[in-house]
């Protein structure tokens, strides 16, 4: 029965590991469709890889994310699965789309949900665009979907009948590689009837297609919070970003160094494209700004060290890995978490400071739920303008386009704390609804990409994630649950449990103290926690030799968030706490020289550790 989705896979975050998941290939290559052969090749990578773990002596991360789970040595391993919180529902069982709901007629197109409950409404938040743009950092530390085969890419929508309002052949097929978004005739804004997607690659599961296991995605990136978006997620990515003497690379005017002219918009102004740890680091100036900042500050740290101490190249690099990666930590759950998720999150979850003890049995991967639906809760934040000088420029200009980093990072920094970030709420600003990536081209709708992502990895709904969290199902489509929603879901869904887990999350009202429902609260909190005690270098340990000394931990501590712009940036004053906006009374902008330097003594003396 095409309708009928199959649970299959059941897992609860955090919860025992799923026990081999990675290592189950009994089949032969001869056996597996080609398009599968990429996926196949990356995870023999994977297997090989555990043989070097070296059973949890390691000083240092690895930079692929392998062995920092000595059991499960491919946990949270760039190149390896997501998890599910609750089973898959492809619309098969195993691996096509979901495309019907529960009295199996057609979901509505991405873009009908887009459209209906995520229109533009610009409310602004207390928060700086900074808010945003450090969530937006971090999710490229974490998640990045392994999208399929580039040769696919453009061209789904060639297939489809759009008059009749058919699909793409594919979407019924499970070697089928496109999943296109139908834009209705009546649509507000574009013209056109499709927008080209291609699915997230398939992970191993190669035995789905004839046997129980439903399809799995491929995350590229080491789920840990490890600062991947700064080294990159495997050696040969880390080497390329090095330079000398446990240096980054840079470019001219300390800016990132040079990378693929394909990867950003080439201006007048715009002499070439910068390389990082993640790909995406051009998707907004203030991003590309925030690479730009690490690499600056782990380059200003290696100075200090190198003055101090007669250390190789090696160690420079990797003490000062770990201390961008601990500043990546802190700053992510000691002062971003506590303004996305309420109290109560992050107490129940063990998300403060101090609250930490690794437990070999917690799943460290990225939950598919929370890298499809949840945690692009920040897509609501992204304002439609930034602040530049006295220019305010349309994030539909700023998309890939790094001119504005070229010509003067510190005053587009200075915009993005100065300038309130948009509400959290199910409202999304046009800029990203109708003009993502504008060119004279086109353009594409993210929030479409969102739901139609979320089908394609065939997550949980959002009643069935609400049942996860112990939450009470809805009901009707005027159930308090969803705030001001119950017309527009009743509008274009059949039923309550039809409703997706993004437009469901985003239409919550926020918790007391939280800038997520009560849906989010749960998915977040549940992910962080796991990232925090699933992870055996996380900076808090008391392993003596992976861990800092207490003096290091205090100096930590005391570095801000706010000096690292200044010391990386020509600032000469800034607020406190750079996700707010300024103000008189507990944000009251300091010059530079009232902030604590990193005081970097306790590194000095510390013998402890030796060249990895
Ligand atoms: C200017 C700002 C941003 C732009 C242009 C942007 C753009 C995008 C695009 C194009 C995708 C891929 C969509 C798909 O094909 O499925 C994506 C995915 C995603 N975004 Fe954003 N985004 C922005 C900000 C943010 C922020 C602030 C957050 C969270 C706080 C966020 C979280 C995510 C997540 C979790 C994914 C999925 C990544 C993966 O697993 O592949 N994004 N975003
Ligand atoms: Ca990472």
């Amino acid at each position: 029965n095409n309708c009928k989705s199959a649970s299959l896979v059941t897992s609860s975050m955090c919860a025992a590991q799923l026990s081999g998941m990675n290592h189950k290939y009994t089949r032969r290559e001869s056996d597996i469709p080609t398009y599968l052969l990429d996926s196949l090749s990356d995870e023999v990578t994977l297997r090989t890889s555990c043989r070097r773990c070296n059973q949890g002596k390691r000083l240092y991360r690895t930079a692929d994310g392998s062995c920092n789970n000595v059991r499960d040595p491919s946990m949270g391993q760039s190149l390896g699965s997501f998890q599910r919180l609750m089973p898959a529902q492809y619309g098969d069982g195993v691996c096509t789309p979901k495309t019907l709901g529960v009295n199996c007629g057609l979901l509505p197109t991405a873009r009908e949900v887009s459209k209906a409950i995520h229109p533009a409404l610009s409310v602004n938040a207390e928060n700086t665009v900074m808010l945003m743009q450090w969530g937006e950092f971090m999710d490229h530390d974490m998640t990045g979907a392994a999208i399929n085969q580039p040769h696919v890419n453009r061209g789904c929508c060639n297939h489809v009948d759009v008059q009749r309002g058919l699909p793409h052949p594919d979407i019924a097929t499970c070697n089928g590689e496109c999943f296109p978004i139908i834009i209705p005739k009546d649509d507000p804004y574009f013209n056109i009837n499709c927008i080209e997607m291609v699915r997230s690659r398939a992970i191993q599961n190669i035995s789905y297609l004839n046997s129980s296991n439903p399809r799995e995605q491929q995350n590229l990136l080491t789920s840990y919070i490890d600062a991947s978006n700064v080294y990159g997620t495997n050696e040969e990515h880390t080497k390329k970003l090095r330079a000398e003497n446990g240096r980054m690379a840079t470019s001219a005017g300390n800016l990132l160094p040079i990378g693929r002219d394909q990867d950003c918009i080439l201006g007048p102004s715009v002499p070439h494209c910068f390389a990082t740890g993640d790909e995406r680091a051009h998707a907004y100036p203030p991003l590309t700004g925030l690479h730009t900042i690490f690499v600056r500050l782990h380059n200003i740290i290696v100075a200090e060290l190198d003055e101090n101490t007669n250390w190789g190249g090696n160690r420079l690099f990797q003490e000062t890995r770990k201390i961008i990666g601990a500043i990546l930590q802190k700053t992510t759950y000691f002062d971003w978490l506590p303004y996305i998720l309420s109290p109560k999150t992050l107490k129940k979850n063990g998300l403060r400071r101090g609250e930490h003890k690794y437990d070999i049995n917690v799943n460290a991967r990225i939950a598919s739920e929370f890298a499809t639906a949840a945690y692009r809760m920040g897509h609501s934040l992204i304002p439609d303008f930034v602040k530049y000088g006295d220019e305010k420029i349309l994030s539909r200009n700023l998309f890939n386009n790094p001119k504005t980093v070229f010509e003067n990072l510190t005053l587009l920094m200075e915009g993005v704390i100065n300038q309130p970030a948009l509400a959290r709420d199910r409202f999304i600003t046009e800029e990203i609804t109708d003009h993502l990536f504008e060119t004279k081209n086109g353009s594409f709708d993210l929030v479409s990409f969102n739901i139609n992502r979320g089908r394609d990895h065939a997550i949980a709904t959002y009643n069935q994630m609400r049942e996860y969290c112990g939450l009470r199902k809805l009901t009707s489509f005027y159930d308090k649950e969803v705030g001001n929603a119950g017309v527009e879901l009743a509008k274009i869904y059949d039923h309550v449990d039809d409703i997706e887990l993004f437009p469901g999350g985003m239409s919550e009202p926020n918790l007391k103290n939280s800038l997520l429902g009560e849906t989010f609260n749960c998915i977040l909190g549940e992910q962080f926690r796991c990232l925090k005690f699933g992870d055996a270098f996380w900076h808090e340990t008391r392993d003596k030799r992976r861990g800092f000394s207490s003096c290091q931990r205090l100096a930590l501590k005391r570095f801000s968030f706010a000096k690292i712009l200044c010391d990386t940036l020509n600032f000469n004053e800034v607020q406190p706490d750079p996700f707010s906006l300024p103000n008189d009374s507990n944000n009251r902008v300091k010059p530079c020289s009232e902030y604590d330097k990193l005081n970097l003594s306790p590194w000095y003396d510390s013998e402890e550790s030796e060249e990895d």
